[in-house]
């Protein structure tokens, strides 16, 4: 028995994944899973892509490690791809979206340049990561949530905790 649903939340580096997780873990008791942290704390890397510049994640480890996570439930998954986890896994899953001239100015301020920088902003505009979403799971479980400000942030929190609280209700979880 999960002790909470499993949420995806996902989209383009720089959306605002890392930053609404953060938040969420401090306004609920779920547990947050970044998968780029968890493939850096343990190496679990399969090469480097000199074309994207970032390594390559070893899937096969990832889904190892996450396996158990899942079937205890109550974690949030926070990952810029979405098509190697199987469909179990989660119950709902959030894509962010932000307007390319706000991601281009927050992946400059990241450091990103050239390249690395107009791929990133064209997977945001090509609607990349929403397509992925849409090829990996049932459209009834996608929400798409606009992360351009603060504001949107704090929304998007306050709709997670709601859909949190309720998923408790329906399942008759503490
Ligand atoms: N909704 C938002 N409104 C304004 N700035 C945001 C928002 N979400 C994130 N940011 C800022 O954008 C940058 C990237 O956010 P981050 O959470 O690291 O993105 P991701 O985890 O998707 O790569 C950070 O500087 C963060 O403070």
């Amino acid at each position: 028995m999960k002790t909470g649903p499993n949420i995806l939340i996902t989209g383009t580096p720089g959306v605002g994944k890392s930053t609404l997780c953060q938040h969420l873990t401090e306004h609920t008791h779920m547990d947050w899973v970044c998968v780029g942290d968890l493939a850096r704390d343990n190496n679990f890397f399969d090469g480097y892509d000199h074309e994207r510049e970032c390594p390559i994640i070893d899937e096969e480890k990832i889904l190892d490690e996450l396996e158990d996570m899942i079937e205890e439930g109550n974690k949030i998954i926070d990952y810029h791809g979405c098509e190697f986890f199987p469909e179990r896994f989660f119950d709902i899953v959030f894509v962010l979206r932000t307007d390319n001239t706000v991601l281009y100015d927050r992946l400059y301020a990241r450091g990103y340049r050239g390249k690395k920088l107009e791929d990133n902003v064209e997977c945001e505009i090509m609607e990349i990561l929403k397509d992925e979403a849409l090829n990996s799971y049932q459209p009834n479980i996608i929400h798409q949530l606009n992360s351009n400000t603060h504001t949107d942030m704090e929304n998007n929190a306050q709709k997670i905790c709601m859909w949190i609280q309720q998923w408790k209700k329906d399942n008759n979880v503490s």
